[in-house]
């Protein structure tokens, strides 16, 4: 279970999360949405300990971040689907992430053929593509088979059959008992396979609901876009105009 108390951020003077608040439960999947800007990435980062919060409380399990030695066997992050660098190929890629994380080396195999780039494994991640790159984002957060799970948007860039995969996948991880957070702009998504979501706007929580609630909210074709329109509305920082 991760816990967010009263968690705030300031770059500056610039307050970009303000005493935000929310829990995501073991055997469930909690989607953190909002507008671009929101804050989502930033209390991302700040729960893989990449950036400290300047008031609040973060706990995994119980135990404050700051707990821990390595948070790598504990949580499993998957933020950002990059080349670490381009001319390694994906099985040296994990290897690195498993040494600095004290993760055995065997669990390698294992993820590259749990996210399907087994026979891809030996190719630099330069000739990758955005997807392969995207799994091997998803292999790095499972590595440890950590029981909690924090992905950054993993569903971009993923072609029909990764997207079937991966709602499988994180289906198969809850019903396992695993902690899944999630920040996504995929409504889709959370219709499928969301089980409590959390709506930041401005960097304040506006919304904490399960899914069934949100969906309740809503009216029209399609209920769930209708009530995430409805609550962000009015903390929208970029909209496409028209010039004059
Ligand atoms: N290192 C930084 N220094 C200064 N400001 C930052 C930094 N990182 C993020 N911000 C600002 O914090 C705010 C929140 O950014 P964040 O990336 O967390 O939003 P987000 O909800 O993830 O957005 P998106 O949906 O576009 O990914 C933005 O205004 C951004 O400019």
């Amino acid at each position: 279970m991760i816990s967010i108390r009263g968690v705030s951020k300031k770059y500056g003077r610039n307050l970009v999360v303000d005493d935000v608040t929310f829990a995501a439960e073991a055997g469930a999947i909690t989607y953190l949405l909002g507008p671009n800007g929101a804050g989502k990435s930033t209390v991302m980062r700040m729960i893989a300990g990449l950036s400290r919060p300047s008031a609040g409380e973060i706990t995994v399990n119980g135990r404050p971040l700051g707990e821990f030695s390595t948070t790598a066997t504990e949580i499993g992050f998957g933020l950002g689907a990059f080349a670490r660098n381009p001319k390694h190929s994906a099985a040296r890629q994990l290897r690195w992430q498993a040494r600095l994380g004290g993760i055995p080396i065997r669990r390698i195999d294992d993820v590259l053929t749990q996210v399907g780039l087994d026979r891809v494994a030996a190719r630099p991640t330069g000739k990758f593509s955005y997807g392969m790159l995207q799994r091997l984002n998803i292999a790095g957060a499972l590595l440890s088979d950590p029981r909690t799970i924090v992905l950054d948007e993993p569903a971009n860039g993923l072609d029909v059959e990764g997207t079937l995969w991966l709602r499988e996948l994180l289906l198969d991880l809850a019903a396992a008992g695993k902690c899944v957070l999630i920040a996504s702009h995929d409504l889709t998504e959370v219709a499928i396979t969301g089980s409590q979501v959390v709506i930041l706007g401005k960097g304040k929580v506006l919304s904490d609901t399960t899914n069934a609630e949100l969906l309740a909210m809503g009216s029209g074709p399609r209920p769930l876009e209708s009530a995430y329109v409805e609550i962000t509305r009015s903390s929208l920082e970029y909209t496409a105009g028209t010039r004059s």
